[in-house]
């Protein structure tokens, strides 16, 4: 394939790496600063020449290129600001093909149907999630804890987050789906999706050991999704045929 990479920070420069390995060719980058790219800024390229383009970066680089005109399947793996991602994203989706996913390890994605599972089973449960990622991260809670969150909502009428309870000085409320992120270091990247009742606690919990396994999904990701046809993917449909 050839790519184009939408940032280049810590992340795009693994899947650069691992791109290569795999015998892609890097086309372009549209970054931030990019000063130490050693690949061709996008407006000095032709993009027509991008199979492919993947982002991890920011919304504040992002946003303004979805609202250009964009003619190269995405794969998209930034977070923060979902629904403002997501819902420019769907408007693309109609003339390309469009992958988009707060967490690139299909591990995650079995986490997230897991989920759904115990969330039928387990209406009696207290439910809290943490995430815990490294120091550099600028985005609170991950994307990836906002889809855990999103699948439990879903699940259970009235419930509601609980992001802080600082001020809170009365009991949990059973409505309540407490979240809590931690940062420090060089962690990944760990989700603990924790049901609690008395005497009981059954806890699911993903820990990424590497950022490898973010940008080699991306790339399984935009290996298929080339092949498909225009429209909005995620885990849930890139892998069944049409
Ligand atoms: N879906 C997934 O599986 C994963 C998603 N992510 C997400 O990917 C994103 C990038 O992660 P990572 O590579 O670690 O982050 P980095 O901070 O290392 O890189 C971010 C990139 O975005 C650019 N950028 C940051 N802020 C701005 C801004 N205000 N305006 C323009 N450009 C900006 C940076 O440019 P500059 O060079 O100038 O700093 C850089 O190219 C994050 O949203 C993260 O949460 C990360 C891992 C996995
Ligand atoms: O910024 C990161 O590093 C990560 N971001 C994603 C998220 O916000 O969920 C995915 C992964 O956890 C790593």
């Amino acid at each position: 394939m050839k790519i184009l990479l939408i940032g280049y920070g810590t992340m795009n420069k693994i899947t650069a790496r691992l791109a290569e390995e795999e015998g892609h060719e890097i086309v372009g980058i549209i970054a931030g600063s990019g000063k130490d790219a050693p690949y061709p800024a996008f407006d000095t390229i032709d993009a027509a020449e991008a199979d492919v383009a993947i982002d991890f970066s920011h919304p504040d680089l992002l946003l303004p290129l979805l609202e250009d005109e964009v003619k190269t399947p995405l794969v998209i793996a930034t977070t923060g600001q979902k629904e403002e991602i997501v819902s420019l994203l769907k408007e693309k989706s109609e003339s390309l093909p469009v992958f988009f996913s707060a967490n690139m390890s299909y591990g995650v994605h079995v986490v997230n149907t897991l989920l759904k599972k115990a969330l039928t089973m387990l209406d009696e449960f207290d439910l809290e999630m943490v995430e815990r990622h490294h120091n550099k991260k600028v985005d609170a809670p991950s994307g990836t804890l906002v889809k855990l969150l999103d699948t439990a909502l879903d699940h259970r009428e009235n419930s509601y987050p609980v992001y802080d309870r600082s001020n809170i000085h009365e009991k949990r409320k059973k409505e309540e789906i407490g979240i809590s992120a931690i940062r420090g270091g060089s962690i990944v990247g760990t989700h603990d999706v924790i049901f609690a009742k008395d005497d009981e606690v059954i806890e699911i919990t993903h820990q990424a050991q590497s950022k490898e396994i973010f940008a080699n999904g991306a790339l399984k990701a935009a290996n298929v999704l080339v092949n498909r046809p225009n429209g909005f993917y995620d885990y849930n449909n890139l892998f069944e045929e049409r």
